[in-house]
């Protein structure tokens, strides 16, 4: 992914013990455009001046002068004392970022709506509001009065930009709305970053069987784009489907990260709440993670979606990526996932395994009424006949002696639309 032109960035990195692991830090770092140069690491316990002490920002400061690094990037949250000792340890030229202003960043970039680019704008602002204040020097009375100018500045903009975001329809708001409206079944994917969530909503959705399955390279901000980086959807996107007969929007939402600071998750709960609104959520899990990862992103996502009100019952978890698994793999991996979610379903979407099966799963869970209709067989219940055909499952049509009688099942809502028509054709027909 990296080319020349990708600017140089530089990751610094302790944990308590050894090893200390860079490898997602480097996929974040590369999700923000850069291409880690080189990485400074160790493990002992964290320098409460400059977070990583004095040989280690010697260290940085060399590979800086050596890379060019335009970033240096420490995988963690700096607090606003640590920031400022760091900032002026360091040479003046590369940028410093603590783990939560890499993932602002990427979020930036992503953002193409006016709610998500509020939202990005908003959540660093108030990340970097207390690191503002930290930079006041008593000593220096110009810079007091800079800092106060910029500290007032980034208040003012935070209350504004609350505002704005509060007078913004909720997208959740507006995806009950259309349920309302349609006797649409809902649908939520949800996950972290990279689990093949909209690769899934893509093998779904109807109008890929129309067309080729080729991604769409025309459009750059075309939303649930495929690509093998993080965060790679940002915003919520809708697509309809069609399962046994029954109309369902899925929506695909942004993928969770570990460790995502609770202020940070709060800004993104718009597209947690279209998990609320939906009937069904498919929490995909990345099956090829290690086992301890995928239990604990798993233990995660739980936690999340139950604190936004989603119903334990109204989750299914498939683990997907089956397809980079052996079959000893696959096994322990499954009855790991089962310690914490019942009935996990092991698919591969790019190999088109178990998806089938996923959509079953789905249509079980998805709330469902059945009816038996008889109308007389004119031609207003033709009418009604390719009525239920768009929107419920029709097990049965029968033609006899003049009348029409189907047999269905689908949205409660729906279903009593349908004997609502089913009655008026009977009742205007004499
Ligand atoms: N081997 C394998 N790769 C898959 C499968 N499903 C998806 N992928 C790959 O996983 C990568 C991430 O897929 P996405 O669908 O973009 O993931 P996402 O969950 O939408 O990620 P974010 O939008 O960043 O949250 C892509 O390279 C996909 O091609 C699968 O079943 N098997
Ligand atoms: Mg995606």
């Amino acid at each position: 992914m990296t080319d020349s032109s990708t600017p140089p960035a530089l990751v610094a990195k302790r944990a308590d013990s050894a090893p200390v692991e860079t490898d997602e830090i480097t996929a974040l770092v590369s999700a923000a455009g850069y291409e880690v140069v080189g990485e400074v690491t160790q493990t002992r316990a964290e320098d409460p001046g400059t977070y990583l002490g004095a040989g280690k920002v010697e260290e940085l400061t060399d590979d800086a002068a050596d890379t060019g690094a335009r970033l240096v990037v420490v995988d963690d949250e700096l607090t606003p004392g640590q920031t400022k000792q760091l900032r002026d340890a360091l040479p003046d030229e590369p940028r410093l970022y603590d783990r939560y202003r890499l993932i602002l960043e990427i979020f930036g970039e992503q953002a193409s709506t006016k709610p998500a680019q509020l939202q990005v704008e908003l959540a660093r602002l108030k990340y970097e509001l207390p690191r503002i204040k930290a930079e006041s020097d008593p000593q220096r009375m110009n810079v007091m009065l800079e800092t106060g100018t910029r500290v007032h500045d980034a208040e003012k903009r935070i209350r504004e930009l609350e505002r704005k975001l509060d007078e913004l329809p909720s997208p959740a708001e507006r995806f009950r709305e259309r349920r309302r409206e349609q006797g649409f079944d809902l649908v939520t994917i949800a996950g972290y970053t990279n689990a093949g969530k909209s690769t899934l909503l893509h093998r779904l959705a109807d109008e890929l069987n129309l067309s080729s399955a080729e991604p769409d390279h025309s459009d750059k901000n075309a939303t649930a784009a495929i690509e093998d980086r993080l965060f790679k959807t940002l915003e919520t996107t809708t697509r309809r489907t069609t399962i046994d007969g029954r109309p369902v929007l899925v929506t695909d939402t942004v993928g969770f990260v570990q460790e995502l600071p609770h202020w940070l998750v709060k800004s993104f709960s718009d597209t947690l709440s279209e998990a609320a609104a939906a009937d069904v959520v498919v929490l995909v899990a990345d099956g090829s993670d290690p086992l301890s990862d995928l239990r604990s992103k798993l233990r995660v996502s739980l936690d999340v979606l139950s604190s936004q009100g989603v119903e334990p019952e109204s989750v299914i978890v498939a683990l997907n990526k089956i397809d980079l698994l052996d079959e000893d793999e696959r096994e322990g991996r499954l009855e790991a996932v089962s310690e914490l979610a019942p009935m996990p379903i092991p698919i591969s979407v790019t190999n088109d395994t178990n998806v089938d099966q996923l959509t079953d799963v789905v249509y079980e869970r998805l709330p469902t009424a059945t009816a038996d209709l008889t109308m007389p067989n004119c031609s207003d219940a033709m009418s009604v006949v390719s009525w239920l055909h768009d929107r419920v499952t029709v097990e049965r049509v029968d033609y006899a002696d003049g009348t029409v009688s189907a047999t269905i099942r689908g949205r409660p809502s729906v279903v009593e639309r349908a004997k609502a028509k089913a009655n008026e054709v009977s009742a205007t027909d004499t």
